[in-house]
C-alpha cells in the first residue's frame, strides 16, 4: 500500500530531532556518494522485485519458500549482470533488497564455499575451480557438521582414506552419526561441496581436512553413485534454505581434490604438515567476523520497526484526562527500546573494527605470519557470541514491545527472529565460542604472571587489581571504558586464580576447567563487552557537532545500561561503590529522556527501505493500521467467503452437537 501522507506523530518526531539523521546515514554507508549509490541500488532492486508480487514468505509451505528464494536469487543475478556489479558491499545491498531476510539457497556457495576455495586451495586448484564456481557451474556448500558432532571437530567421523595405488581418496560415512547434516543448500541445490573429513594416509589419522566432492551430475543434477543426499525437513525458521544431509558410501575422488594450500598428501601418500593446523578453521573465522555485522544489521531492522511503531501507537494516558500518549513516552517502553537502539549502533561499530582486524590478520597470514591468529580467533569467537546473543534477545524484546501486533508476521519481527536466532548456534555454538575466548584470556593472564608482554588488545589486563572507579554524574566516556576493562580484568584474574588453586590442590586441568566454566563464559563476555564499549567510545569521539553529542549520549546509555545489568560484577571488588550504583540508576533515567526526542531519527538513519523491513509496523510513513488491515484482508483464508471446510468438517461437527440436544429452538436470525 502506498500512502502519500505521513503519520503526524512520526512527522513531529522527525522535526524534533536535534541532529541531522543524514549525517549519521553517511557515517554508516561511508559518505554521501556511497549512500546515494546504496539508495539507487536498493530502490532499483525493490522496484524490480515488486513486479513479482511475492506472497509473504511466512504464509508459504517449505517448498514454496524454497522456490521463492530461488526466484529472488534469479532476479538478483539478472540485476547484478545488468549493472555489472562487482563490489562486495554493493552486491550485499542489492541482495538485501531483493531477498530481505530470506535465507537463499546459494548463501553457502557465495560465502563459505567460495571462501574456502579461495583461501585453502593451491594456485593450480584455484585456476581449476574458481572459474567454475564463479560461473555457477559448480554450486557448492560447506559440509562439516555431522548428525553426531557439530562442535567437537575432532569427533567428526567422515573419513577420506588415501589409496596410493589409484591416487585417490575414498570418502566415507561409516555410521549414522557420521552423516553430514545441516549444510545450507546441500539438500537440493548444490552439485558439489567441501567435505570436511578425517584424512587417513599410510594408516595414520591426521584429523579434519577439506576435500572437494562432487555430489550431483553437473548437467542432470542427479546424485552421483555412492551419494545419498536430501533436505533435512522443516525447521524453526530458515525454511527457504534447503539445509541438507549427505551420506557418502566409499566415494572415490582424485588426490588433488584435497584442498592442498596448507597441508598436502603426496602421490606416495606422504603427509606434509601445515605451518599451523588451525588454518583449516579459517573459513569459520571469517564467517564469525561477518556474523557480528549481520547480527548488528538484524537488530537495527528490529529497532527501526519497534521504535517507529511505538511513536505511532497511542494507547493509555499518562496524565489522566489529557488523552492517549504515544507508547514511546512511557519510561518503561523507552527502557525496552532505547538501549537496544544503542546496542544496534554499538555492534555496528564493533563489527567494522572486527572486519578491519580480520583483514589485517588475513593479509599477514597470506604473507606467512601467524602471530596474530590466536588474537583474531579469540576476538571473533567472543564477538560472534556476544553480538548474536544481544541481537537475538533484542529482536525478541522488540517483538514483545509491539504488543499483539508484534506477534503477527505482518510486523516482520518473527521473520527477523527466525533468521537471526540460528546465529547463536551456527558457526560455533555461543557458549563454546565464549569458552574459546576464555581459553585465550586465561593464557594471556598466565603470560602476564610470567612477566611477558601482552598483545595490544589484551594490554588492559596489565592494570593492577583493586582501586575504585572515578565515575561521577558527568559519565566521562573514558571512565566508562576503564570500568568495563577493570571488571573484565578482575574476572579473568579471579577465574585464573581458581584454576591455579584447583591445580595446586591436585585437580586435573580439564576438571577444573569444567567446574569453572560458567565463570569462564562470564569473563569472556565481560572481555567482549569491554571491546564493544571501547570501540563505541573511540568512534563517537571522532564525530563533531550535534551528531557527536547525540552519539555520546547513546554511547553512555549503552555503557550504563550494561553496567546496571551486571552490577554485581562491577561492585564485587568495590570498584563501583553503592553510591555510584545509585547515581548510575538516576543517570539511566536521564539518558532515556535525553535519547527519547532523537529515537526516530536514530532509527531513520539506518536508512532501510520499507521493502527491506518488510513490516506493516515499521513503515516509514507510519500508516500502520491500513497496512495491517491490508495484510489481514489478503490472508489466504479470505479468498472465499465460505470455505469448503465449512461443508466438510465444520457443518458435520455442528450437526453432531445439535443431535445431543434437539429441543433447542433455533431462530432464523440471532
Ligand atoms: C544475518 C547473516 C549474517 C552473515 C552470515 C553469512 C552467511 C553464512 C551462513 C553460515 C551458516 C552456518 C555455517 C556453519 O555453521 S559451518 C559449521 C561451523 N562449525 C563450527 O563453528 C564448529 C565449532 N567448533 C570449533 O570451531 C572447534 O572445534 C572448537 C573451537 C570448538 C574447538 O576445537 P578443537 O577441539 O580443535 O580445539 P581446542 O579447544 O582443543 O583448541 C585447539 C587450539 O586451536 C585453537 N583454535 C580453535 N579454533 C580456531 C580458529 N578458528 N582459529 C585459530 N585457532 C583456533 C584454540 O584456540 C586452541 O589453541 P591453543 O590454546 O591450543 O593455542
Ligand atoms: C540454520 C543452520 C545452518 C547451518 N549451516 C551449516 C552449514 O552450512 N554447514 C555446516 O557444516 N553446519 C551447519 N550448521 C550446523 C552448526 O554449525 C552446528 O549446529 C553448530 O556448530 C553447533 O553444533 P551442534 O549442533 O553439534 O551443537 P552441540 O555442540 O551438540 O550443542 C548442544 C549443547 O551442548 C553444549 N556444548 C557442546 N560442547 C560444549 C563444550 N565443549 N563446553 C560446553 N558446552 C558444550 C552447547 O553449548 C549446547 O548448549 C547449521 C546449523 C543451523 C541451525
Amino acid at each position: 500500500m502506498a500512502s502519500a501522507t505521513v503519520n503526524p506523530d512520526l512527522q513531529k518526531e522527525r522535526q524534533r530531532a536535534t541532529f541531522d539523521a543524514d549525517q549519521l546515514t553517511y557515517f554508516l554507508y561511508d559518505g554521501p556518494a556511497n549512500t546515494r549509490r546504496k539508495r539507487y541500488l536498493q530502490n532499483l532492486a525493490v522496484q524490480e522485485t515488486e513486479k513479482y508480487k511475492f506472497r509473504p514468505i511466512a504464509t508459504l509451505s517449505q517448498e514454496q519458500q524454497y522456490e521463492q528464494a530461488l526466484m529472488r536469487s534469479f532476479i538478483s543475478g539478472q540485476l547484478e549482470d545488468r549493472l555489472e556489479l562487482k563490489n562486495a558491499k554493493e552486491l550485499s545491498f542489492l541482495r538485501e533488497a531483493v531477498a530481505p531476510q530470506v535465507a537463499v539457497p546459494y548463501g553457502l556457495h557465495m560465502s563459505m564455499f567460495m571462501n574456502t576455495l579461495e583461501t585453502q586451495s593451491t594456485e593450480e586448484q584455484k585456476a581449476r575451480w574458481l572459474p567454475l564456481a564463479k560461473s555457477f557451474r559448480m554450486i557448492g556448500t560447506y559440509a562439516q557438521t555431522e548428525m553426531g558432532h557439530g562442535t567437537f571437530l575432532r569427533g567428526l567421523e567422515t573419513t577420506a582414506t588415501y589409496d596410493a595405488k589409484t591416487k585417490e581418496f575414498v570418502v566415507n560415512s561409516p555410521t549414522i552419526t557420521s552423516i553430514k547434516f545441516w549444510p545450507g543448500g546441500l539438500g537440493k541445490t548444490a552439485n558439489c561441496c567441501i567435505v570436511m573429513a578425517r584424512l587417513i594416509t599410510r594408516g595414520h589419522d591426521y584429523g579434519m581436512h577439506p576435500f572437494l566432492v562432487q555430489i550431483r551430475d553437473l548437467d542432470t543434477h542427479q546424485p552421483l553413485p555412492g551419494i545419498t543426499v536430501g533436505d533435512i525437513g522443516a525447521k524453526f525458521g530458515f525454511n527457504s534454505n534447503d539445509n541438507g544431509f549427505l551420506r557418502l558410501d566409499n566415494v572415490r575422488i582424485p588426490r588433488d581434490n584435497m584442498l592442498m594450500r596448507y597441508s598436502q598428501v603426496l602421490e606416495d601418500g606422504t603427509y606434509v604438515k601445515p605451518k599451523n593446523d588451525r588454518l583449516t578453521y579459517g573459513t569459520m573465522t571469517l564467517i564469525r567476523s561477518n556474523i557480528v555485522g549481520g547480527a548488528a544489521r538484524s537488530l537495527s531492522m528490529a529497532v527501526t520497526i519497534a521504535v517507529r511503531y511505538s511513536a505511532v501507537r497511542r494507547q493509555s494516558e499518562i496524565q489522566p484526562g489529557a488523552g492517549e500518549v504515544q507508547v514511546l513516552d512511557f519510561q518503561t517502553q523507552q527502557m525496552k527500546l532505547l538501549p537496544l537502539v544503542a546496542t544496534a549502533y554499538a555492534l555496528t561499530i564493533a563489527s567494522r573494527n572486527m572486519a578491519a582486524f580480520y583483514l589485517r590478520v588475513r593479509q599477514q597470514i597470506e604473507q606467512g605470519t601467524l602471530e596474530e591468529l590466536p588474537q583474531l580467533h579469540a576476538l571473533s569467537a567472543g564477538l560472534k557470541a556476544l553480538s548474536s546473543w544481544q541481537a537475538t534477545e533484542g529482536i525478541e524484546a522488540c517483538r514483545l514491545a509491539c504488543g499483539g501486533h508484534g506477534y503477527s508476521h505482518a510486523s516482520g519481527l518473527p521473520k527477523l527472529y527466525g533468521t537471526g536466532t540460528p546465529l547463536v548456534t551456527y558457526e560455533g555454538e555461543n557458549t563454546v565460542m565464549m569458552l574459546q575466548t576464555a581459553r585465550y584470556l586465561v593464557k594471556c593472564h598466565g603470560a602476564l604472571q610470567q612477566g611477558q608482554k601482552l598483545p595490544s588488545l589484551m594490554k588492559y589486563l596489565e592494570q593492577p587489581p583493586g582501586g575504585s572507579s572515578g565515575l561521577d554524574p558527568r559519565l566521562d566516556l573514558s571512565d566508562l571504558v576503564t570500568a568495563y576493562q577493570h571488571r573484565a580484568a578482575r574476572m579473568v584474574s579471579d577465574v585464573s586464580a581458581k584454576l591455579m588453586s584447583a591445580a595446586s590442590q591436585g585437580q586435573k586441568p580439564y576438571a577444573a576447567w569444567n567446574s569453572n566454566s560458567v565463570e569462564l563464559v562470564e569473563a569472556a563476555t565481560a572481555h567482549s563487552e569491554a571491546y564493544v564499549v571501547k570501540s563505541f567510545v573511540e568512534t563517537v569521539s571522532t564525530f563533531s557537532g550535534k551528531l557527536c553529542s547525540v552519539m555520546e549520549t547513546l554511547c553512555r546509555l549503552y555503557a550504563v545500561r550494561g553496567i546496571l545489568k551486571s552490577l554485581g560484577e562491577f561492585m564485587q571488588d568495590g570498584y563501583i561503590n553503592s553510591q555510584q550504583a545509585k547515581m548510575l540508576r538516576s543517570c539511566l533515567a536521564d539518558l532515556l529522556a535525553e535519547v527519547r526526542p532523537n529515537a526516530v531519527a536514530l532509527v531513520d538513519a539506518f536508512d532501510f527501505p520499507d521493502a527491506v523491513l518488510d513490516s506493516a509496523l515499521g513503515r516509514w510513513d507510519g500508516q500502520v493500521y491500513q497496512a495491517l488491515y491490508d495484510y489481514a484482508v489478503n490472508s489466504k483464508l479470505n479468498e472465499k467467503q465460505v470455505l469448503d471446510t465449512y461443508h466438510k468438517y465444520q457443518r458435520p461437527f455442528m450437526e453432531s452437537q445439535w443431535k445431543k440436544n434437539t429441543t433447542v429452538a433455533v431462530p432464523a436470525r440471532l
